[in-house]
C-alpha cells in the first residue's frame, strides 16, 4: 500500500519541504540515511512535548486540487484542537516549474494526539492529502518524516521513513514556481480550459463560456489608439478615464467588462485558478471590444492585463517584495493571443493619499483591496509585478497632482507615443 502512495508522488527523496513561520521561510530535506546533520531550525522550535506533521494537497485534478486547498485551512482551524499551530507549507523540487505541492505544517501541543490523529486519518481517507507525521528521536537530536500510507489509514500503515536534514534556500521561491498556468494565463486556450473543467460545479462557468462563443472573429490591428490606464484602486483612474473619454472624444471600455459583472462575485470566491482565469478570460473579452470600437475612434481602457497578472503574481508569492521572480522572468510577458495596446499608463499614489481618498469616497471594497489597505507587503509586490509587466511595459505617472494636471500630463504622454 506504501508503494501506491510513493507512485503519487515519484521523487519524494528529492523534494523541499518548506515552511513558513512569520513569512520567513525554514527548509528542509529529507534522505535515507542520516550523516551527523543538525536537526533544522523549524523542528528546533517544537516544544519536547510538541507533535508534528505536515498536509499537503496532492491530486491530478487541478480543480480538485484548488478547491480543497481554498477549504483546508478553515477546516482545520474549526476542527482541530485549539493547542494546534498552523503554518502554510510548501513540498517542490527545486527550481522546477509546477512541482510546487501546498499545505500546511502543523505543531500539535495538545495532551492528546487522539484527537488531531483521527481528523488527519479521516483527512487521507476522503480529500486528496498527503500526511507525513514527524517522529523526534532520543535525545531530540534527530527527526524523522513518515509518510502516511492513504489505503491502511486505520493502523497507520508506514512508508520508508526519511531523516529530515536541513536544506539550503532554492534559487526560485517556491511559491513562484506554479504561477504560469495557475495563476496568471498566457493564452486564451489555457484560461478557457479552466472555465469548462468547472462547467458542472460553478454554473457561472456556462454562461461566461456562452459570451465568449460569441466573441467576433480576432481583427487587424485597431485604426485608433487603444490607451490602458491602471493602478491600485483610488489613485484616480475613474475620473482620469472618464477626463480622457471626454477629451478625445474616445470610446471608455473596462476590464472585466460589464457583461461579466452578474458573474463576479460568485468568481472572487473561487480559489486563485478559477478566479484568475475568469479575469484573464475577461480580458479577451475586452480586447474584442477595443476591437470594435478602435476601428472608429481612440479607446481608454480601465484595467487590462496587467491589472490581472499583477495581482495575481502579488497574491501567489508568499513573503518578501525579493521573493517575486527576477525582472526578466517570463512569468512578466505578454501573452501572445492578446491585442497589445498603444501606450498603458500606471498610476501611483503615496500610501497616505491613496488611503485618504478611499476613506473620502469610503465606498464597498472587495477582499483583495482590503488586503491592499492592511498589508503593505501586498501592495509593494504588486506595484513591482505592474512595472515588471513587458510588451507593452507601463509607464508610470504621479497621480497626486490636481486631476487636471494628471489629465495634462497624460495627455502630453498620448500625444507623443500614439500621435494624436
Ligand atoms: N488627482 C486627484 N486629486 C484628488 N482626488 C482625486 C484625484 N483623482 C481622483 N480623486 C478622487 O479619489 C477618489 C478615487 O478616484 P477614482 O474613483 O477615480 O479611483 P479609481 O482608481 O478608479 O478607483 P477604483 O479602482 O477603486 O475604482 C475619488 O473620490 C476621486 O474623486
Ligand atoms: N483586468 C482586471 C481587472 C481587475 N482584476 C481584479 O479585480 C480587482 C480590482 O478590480 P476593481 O474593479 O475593484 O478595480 C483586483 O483584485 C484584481 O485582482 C483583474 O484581475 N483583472
Amino acid at each position: 500500500m506504501a508503494r501506491r502512495t510513493m507512485s503519487v508522488l515519484p521523487q519524494w527523496s528529492s523534494r523541499i519541504f518548506s515552511v513558513e513561520l512569520d513569512g520567513a521561510p525554514f527548509y528542509f530535506s529529507t534522505q535515507e540515511k542520516h550523516r551527523g546533520e543538525e536537526v533544522p531550525r523549524v523542528f528546533r522550535k517544537i516544544p519536547n512535548y510538541g507533535r508534528c506533521y505536515s498536509l499537503l494537497v496532492c491530486s491530478s485534478d487541478r480543480i480538485r486540487r484548488a478547491k480543497f486547498y481554498g477549504k483546508l485551512k478553515d477546516k482545520l482551524l474549526r476542527d482541530l484542537p485549539p493547542e494546534c499551530h498552523l503554518s502554510p507549507m510548501f513540498s517542490f523540487l527545486p527550481n522546477v516549474k509546477d512541482s510546487v505541492l501546498k499545505g500546511y505544517f502543523l505543531n500539535d501541543n495538545s495532551v492528546s494526539s487522539s484527537p488531531t490523529e483521527r481528523l488527519l486519518r479521516d483527512l487521507i481517507q476522503r480529500d486528496p492529502v498527503l500526511v507525513c507525521s514527524y517522529l523526534r528521536g532520543e535525545g531530540g537530536q534527530l527527526w524523522t518524516q513518515h509518510l502516511w500510507s492513504h489505503a491502511d489509514s486505520q493502523t497507520m500503515e508506514m512508508s520508508k521513513d526519511y531523516y529530515v536534514v536541513p536544506s539550503k534556500a532554492p534559487e526560485y521561491h517556491p511559491s513562484t514556481l506554479n504561477i504560469i498556468n495557475s495563476d496568471v494565463f498566457y493564452s486564451f486556450e489555457e484560461a478557457y480550459e479552466v472555465l469548462k473543467q468547472c462547467g458542472d460545479i460553478i454554473p457561472e462557468s456556462k454562461s461566461v463560456l456562452e459570451l465568449l462563443a460569441s466573441r467576433a472573429e480576432a481583427r487587424s490591428k485597431p485604426d485608433f489608439p487603444v490607451i490602458v490606464i491602471e493602478g491600485l484602486d483610488a489613485t484616480g483612474k475613474t475620473t482620469l478615464t472618464e477626463s480622457l473619454r471626454d477629451t478625445l472624444g474616445a470610446c471608455l471600455l473596462r476590464s472585466p467588462p460589464q457583461c461579466l459583472s452578474p458573474m463576479r462575485a460568485r468568481f472572487d470566491r473561487e480559489p486563485p485558478l478559477i478566479r484568475r482565469a475568469f479575469y484573464a478570460l475577461g480580458n479577451y473579452i475586452t480586447a474584442d471590444q477595443i476591437g470594435q470600437e478602435g476601428m472608429k475612434r481612440p479607446v481608454i481602457v480601465d484595467r487590462f492585463w496587467h491589472s490581472t497578472a499583477a495581482y495575481a503574481i502579488a497574491t501567489a508569492v508568499s513573503g518578501a517584495v525579493c521573493n517575486l521572480p527576477a525582472e526578466d522572468s517570463e512569468v512578466y510577458h505578454w501573452p501572445s493571443d492578446l491585442l497589445q495596446p498603444s501606450l498603458v499608463v500606471l498610476l501611483t499614489l503615496d500610501p497616505e493619499e491613496r488611503k485618504r481618498r478611499l476613506r473620502n469616497r469610503a465606498q464597498g471594497e472587495t477582499k483583495e483591496e482590503q488586503e491592499l489597505d492592511h498589508n503593505k507587503l501586498f501592495r509593494l509586490k504588486v506595484e513591482k509585478a505592474y512595472q515588471r509587466i513587458r510588451g507593452p511595459a507601463c509607464v508610470t505617472v504621479d497621480a497626486s497632482p490636481s486631476t487636471d494636471q494628471v489629465l495634462q500630463e497624460v495627455l502630453l504622454l498620448i500625444r507623443g507615443k500614439c500621435h494624436l
